[in-house]
């Protein structure tokens, strides 16, 4: 029977570049991602984003920005992953390092894909170009996608 568990993933934007923070443990441990984690019992997906970004990294997102919505399924595993995607240049607060995630600034242009989940490359470029989008990618163990898909939406 499967079944669903809800995260978010939030990302920190200045002209230009862009925050990502290095896991420091458990769950994609050793890659840099956004800011995220799971939504819990009485708050809403977007409070849940903000205080997983602040939790994670000391920053305050004032307002979020819908970027995308995914569904991550491995084989063998039941629970597939409900992943929705924010992002924020609405912000307080500078980057600091957190027992979770180490943050570092990234130039749009240089962004370390080699340690990153390999959907990311897949989906950037929709986030860049502010095309709203749903995705659902199958994975075979952490590093191989074995089937995906991503579309445009004009609303999530
Ligand atoms: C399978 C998977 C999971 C996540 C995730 C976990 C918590 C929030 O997101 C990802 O994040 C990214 N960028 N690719 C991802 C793949």
């Amino acid at each position: 029977m499967a079944s669903k568990k809800v995260l978010t993933l939030v990302f920190v934007k200045e002209p230009g570049k862009i925050l990502l923070g290095m896991k420091k443990r458990g769950f994609g441990q050793g890659r840099w991602n956004g800011f995220g984690g799971k939504v819990e019992k009485g708050e809403t997906i977007l409070e849940g984003a903000k205080r997983e970004l602040l939790e994670e990294s000391g920053v305050t997102a004032n307002s979020l920005t819908k970027v995308g919505l995914i569904n991550f399924e491995f084989e063998k595993d039941p629970v597939i992953l409900e992943v929705h995607i924010f992002k924020t240049s609405d912000y307080n607060g500078s980057p600091m390092e957190t027992e979770e995630m180490r943050p570092q600034w990234y130039t749009d242009d240089a962004i370390p894909f080699d340690k990153m989940w390999p959907d990311d490359h897949l989906w950037f470029p929709y986030m860049f170009s502010n095309r709203l989008f749903e995705a659902y990618f199958l994975f075979q163990g952490m590093d191989v996608i074995v089937s995906h898909w991503i579309k445009e939406v004009e609303s999530l």
